[in-house]
């Protein structure tokens, strides 16, 4: 008998490991990743630090299976989740991205959706059937958990769009939270938000960890030194493709890194 691959099964939150095994990317000809293998441990922040175009943002995309959306796009190496390959033939893209949410750089929520019905979108997207109770909490659930409720709590339904960056941004946290992902991707998500607000949404990263593995991508180091407790610095030499130079406690990787590009790298002095 063939065994037929099947994504794990989702309790409530259920935090599982993230395993990259020796990832190559290209885009047509290019190579831009090279052999790259990383494990993303349950209920911690890996935080994937490096300089402009050196592949973190294709490595993250290519943990939920975005990659593939470009036509010229191609990789080779696997990405399993508790087990399982997520690259598997008899695994569905849709049950791939539901199990790994992703948070992109410029908050998009839809402007004109309701608070409410933002964070309940993604139901309508997995086919997940639910009832008005089980709606309301959940969007309660959510937006407590994404730390936005007691701001909106009133006003849930006004637009999305009428919020402040921040507050969209806390809502497409929220909004991915509600399919009950194992593994939350984060790209750059306070680039582009005001102080404050990034300060509120690494709160809200410290308070998840224990229910969601965390991967971010982020260029402010200390932002980095803050919410991650794992860091993996990429690079891309001379026109070579982006690997991991080191990959470690973030803690090691900033007071006692065993390569001199990262010690550059985490003081400052490139990139
Ligand atoms: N859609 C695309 N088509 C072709 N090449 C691409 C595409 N996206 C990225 N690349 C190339 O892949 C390489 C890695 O890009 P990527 O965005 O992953 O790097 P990055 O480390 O995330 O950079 P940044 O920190 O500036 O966001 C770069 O050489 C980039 O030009």
């Amino acid at each position: 008998m063939t065994e037929t691959a099947v994504m794990p099964k989702q309790s409530a939150y259920d935090a599982v490991a993230l395993e990259a095994h020796s990832i190559s990317a290209w885009f047509g000809e290019h190579k831009v990743l090279d052999r790259v293998s990383l494990t993303m441990p349950a209920r911690m922040v890996t935080a994937l630090i490096g300089p402009s175009g050196c592949g973190k943002s294709t490595f993250l995309r290519i943990l939920n299976r975005m990659h593939e959306l470009i036509p010229s796009a191609s990789l080779a190496g696997e990405v399993w989740l508790d087990g399982t390959d997520i690259y598997d033939a008899n695994i569905k893209v849709t049950d791939a991205r539901k199990h790994i949410g992703m948070v992109f750089q410029k908050p998009n929520p839809f402007p004109a959706m309701s608070i409410y019905d933002n964070v309940v979108a993604g139901l309508k997207l997995t086919g997940t059937r639910a009832s008005r109770r089980e709606k309301d909490y959940l969007v309660e659930e959510c937006l407590t958990k994404a730390g936005l409720w007691k701001e909106v709590r009133e006003r849930l339904r006004q637009p999305g769009g009428a919020l402040s960056g921040g507050q969209q941004q806390r809502l497409c946290i929220a909004r991915s939270l509600a399919v009950r992902p194992q593994v939350l991707l984060m790209d750059e998500p306070c680039s582009a938000l005001d102080p404050t607000s990034t300060r509120r949404i690494e709160e809200t990263i410290a308070e998840l960890r224990d229910e969601v593995t965390i991967v971010i991508v982020t260029h402010n180091m200390q932002q980095a030194a803050r919410v991650s407790q794992q860091c993996a610095f990429f690079l891309a030499e001379q026109g070579t493709p982006g690997h991991i130079v080191e990959a470690g406690p973030t803690d090691d990787m900033f007071n006692a890194p065993v390569d001199p590009r990262t010690a550059d790298y985490v003081n400052g002095r490139f990139g």
